[in-house]
This record gives C-alpha cells, structure tokens and sequence, in this order.
C-alpha cells in the first residue's frame, strides 16, 4: 500500500528546545495510529510539527511523497492535512454552517456528508460557535476538518473533557470515519482503551522518542504492557 506520511529522524521542538528526540514514522494511505504517552512526552509537538508549527532542528518528513519538512503550515495544509488541534479553534462568532464552509476544499466531504455523520451539527447549524457545548465543538471541528477534504486527519485529543454519552457519539464518528470510510488518521489520546479499537496501529512516545510500536490490537491484548507504558 502507498505511503502516505513517512518521517524519519525528526528532531523539532519549540525554538532552542528539542521535544522530539529522532522520531522515525510510516503512516500507509487509509491506516490510522493512536498516538499515546504520557504527559509531556510530546504527542502535542508531533503533530504539531506534521502541521508545521514548530521548530524544525533535523530530519524529514514527507506527505503523499512529497517532501514538506521545508513548508510552512499554510503551504502544507493544501497538500492533504485536516488538523484538529486541542483548543479546537471552533470561530465563535461565525454559525456553525459558515464554520464548516469558512475553509472548506472541494472533494467527496460535503456539508451533506457532515451533516449525515454529525446529525447534531446540522440541527444547531444556525447557532454560533460560542452557543455550542463542548461535545458539539468538538464534532464541529471534527467536521470542519472533514470539509477540508484531507488525505491524513490529525486529532489531538479529540474526547478530553468530554460527558460519556458524547465521548460515545464521537467515537462512534470516528469509528465511521476511519474504519468505513478508509480515512488516514493519527490520534493522539489520553484514553487508550476508547482509542486502540478504532485504530490499525500504535506508537508510544516517552520523552520526545518512539518506544514502542505495534498493532493497536496487540496492544489491547496486552494490558499490563499498556499500563507500563501508560500509567502514571
Ligand atoms: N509552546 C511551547 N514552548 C516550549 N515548550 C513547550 C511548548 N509546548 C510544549 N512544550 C514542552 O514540550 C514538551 C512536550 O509537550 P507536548 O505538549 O508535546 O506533550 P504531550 O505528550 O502532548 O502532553 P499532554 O498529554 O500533556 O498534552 C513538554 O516538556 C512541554 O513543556
């Protein structure tokens, strides 16, 4: 299957400081990767560096073959990335329709689709940004994400600080999204069990470096390596 995020010894972090401590990394076209570690271990700052929004000290990466290491983020979200970052960015004063049409990209993600996928979307697609719970945010950015049309989606954190029922709703998108509908994702996420069914693969990042990698269902089939990695 093609590659479609490769990254190999990267080495990024925020100005003088180096997070990421030589992280190497094959995404293939339609897999999706839980991202775990523990508090600052820098799952943040990877993804933010696959943005482009950090400090780039060593190493490449690479997007559907095409080298973006040199690209600032404006210049690399037309090449395929759908970002929803932690503070979900959700413009409070636009509706929600105008939020999902503000940045949109032409592709098979329609208002249509997005709607069909986040019912509770289209129902408030009146109310503004500001009106929205915090589940519905996070849908909508989700979504917004999706209206971009990307080839990879990056989630960070997607269900943190969320009531059950809509940790439930959302994980069942997701579930749509990536297993159904074939989407490239990475995700990074504190609840590793809610996260490992949905995906195809994991890493484990401890202080800026990879230091584990396997199958998402190895890993839910071995709890006390889970818990090693993961408690605190
Ligand atoms: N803007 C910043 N400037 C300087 N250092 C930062 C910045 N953001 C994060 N860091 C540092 O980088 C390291 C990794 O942080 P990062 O947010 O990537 O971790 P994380 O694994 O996502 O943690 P969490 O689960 O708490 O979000 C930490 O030591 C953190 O203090």
């Amino acid at each position: 299957m093609a590659v479609l995020l490769r990254i190999q010894g990267l080495v990024a972090g925020y100005g003088e400081a180096r997070v990421l401590a030589k992280v190497d990394l094959v995404l293939e076209q339609g897999k999706s990767l839980a991202l775990l570690g523990r508090n600052g271990a820098g799952k943040t700052t990877l993804l933010d560096t696959i943005v482009g929004v950090t400090t780039h000290h060593a190493g490449a990466i690479q997007i559907d073959g095409k080298d973006v290491t040199r690209l600032r983020a404006e210049q690399r979200t037309p090449l395929g990335i759908g970002w929803v970052p932690q503070e979900r960015n959700v413009f409070r004063s636009l509706t929600v329709e105008e939020n999902l049409t503000a940045t949109a990209r032409p592709g098979s993600w329609t208002l249509e689709r997005v709607y069909q996928m986040f019912p509770r979307l289209k129902e408030r697609r009146r109310n503004l940004g500001n009106q929205l719970s915090g589940g519905e945010q996070q849908m909508l950015a989700v979504a917004r994400a999706l209206m971009l049309n990307p080839k990879l989606l990056l989630l960070d954190e997607p269900l943190e600080g969320l009531a059950p029922i809509i940790v439930d709703e959302l994980l069942a998108a997701l579930r749509r999204i990536v297993t159904d509908e074939g989407m490239s994702a990475i995700i990074v996420e504190q609840k590793a069990r809610k996260v490992l069914p949905l995906t195809d693969d994991v890493i484990v990042l401890e202080r800026g470096a990879v230091t584990y990698r396997d199958t998402s269902a190895a890993l839910l089939a071995a709890p006390e390596t889970l818990d090693a990695y993961l408690s605190v």
